[in-house]
């Protein structure tokens, strides 16, 4: 029998009087890469460590392949996966590839297999040089590589593009895709919503320990029913004035004009009447669809810090 990765039943978590986590529920199917976000302290950390069995739930049921992390069958599962922490700590004094296989000696992973995932990361060409002069971008890499070991079919990464420029960033994602095309389950944590809003399957959102909201994009932008914003171009003041008394007939719109700029905020249904109205006369019209961020406000999350 097959199981999903990850199911987890009424999971409550209690540090002394402080409630991190509260009645969630969640299921992740195999092969989907997830996005769980949220406020500083929201849970997420906790969340991760209770899936890997790292500290025990106060309530609920926590399967990961199958298997209850407080059973005798995780250390089964334990094998199958990997895990970057939000802050990977690793011996300066070692070079890259010799930490890579002291983790690789740690998970019963051939060290043979250590050469291969560094390349996997971009840092073949750093493979023998000392952690201590890594950059930080680099020492991320390297708690990839060491997530990737032993090609684990079901991945957690807190926070992983940490300290990645642009570039690294964007190595990340395509590396991400390779594993996640090998039929791997990813569950990723991140501050920078507009990174991952694009990259993964399907969202969670916790609110103070508490799922506040998951599903697709898409779901999510329908739930909540946020403004679209429609910004079009005329071909001067004269045009953009006439376009503003037009639209503020329309029912459920709010537009303003600036120069030959006119700027329209409107219900989702209202979309094709203003396009319409729009039509004949706009040189350009360009539709921007309510952002993870604003999403995540409407849903009752705080402001998302970077760390
Ligand atoms: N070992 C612990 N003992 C006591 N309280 C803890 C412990 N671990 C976490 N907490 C508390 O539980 C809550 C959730 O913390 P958690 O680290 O899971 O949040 P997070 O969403 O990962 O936050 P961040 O985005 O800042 O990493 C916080 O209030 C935190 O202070």
């Amino acid at each position: 029998m097959t199981y999903p990765p990850i199911e987890l039943k009424s999971v409550s978590k209690q540090f002394g009087a402080l409630q991190a986590l509260k009645e969630v529920s969640l299921n992740v199917n195999k092969g989907e890469m997830v996005g769980l976000i949220g406020h500083n302290g929201a849970g997420k950390s906790t969340l991760f460590k209770l899936m890997l069995g790292l500290i025990p739930a106060s309530s609920g049921s926590i399967r990961v392949h199958g298997a209850d992390t407080s059973g005798p069958g995780f250390r089964q599962a334990r094998r199958r996966i990997g895990y970057l922490p939000e802050s990977f700590v690793t011996y300066d004094n070692l070079s890259g590839l010799e930490v890579l296989q002291l983790f690789a000696d740690l998970k019963k992973v051939p060290r043979s297999a250590c050469a291969g995932t560094l390349e996997l990361v971009g840092l073949q060409h750093a493979a023998g040089r000392r952690v201590g002069t890594y950059s930080k971008g680099m020492r991320q890499r390297l708690g990839f590589a060491q997530a990737l070991l032993g090609e684990p079919d079901l991945l957690f990464l807190d926070e992983p593009t940490n300290g990645l420029d642009p570039e690294g960033i964007a190595d990340f994602y395509a590396t991400l895709r390779k594993v996640k095309a090998r039929g791997a389950t990813i569950v990723i944590t991140s501050h920078i919503l507009a990174e991952i809003q694009q990259r993964v399957d399907r969202l969670f959102i916790m609110k103070s320990g508490q799922l506040a909201a998951q599903g697709t994009l898409d779901e999510l932008r329908a739930g909540m029913s946020l403004p679209l914003l429609v910004e079009a171009a005329m071909a001067d003041q004269e045009a953009a004035g006439a376009g503003l008394q037009t639209l503020q007939g329309l029912p459920g719109v709010k537009a303003s004009a600036e120069g030959g700029k006119l700027t329209v905020s409107c219900e989702r249904e209202r979309k094709m009447a203003v396009l319409s109205a729009l039509s004949a006369t706009a040189l350009d019209i360009v539709i921007h669809e309510p952002t993870l961020e604003e999403l995540f406000l409407g849903y009752g999350g705080a402001h998302v810090r970077a760390h």
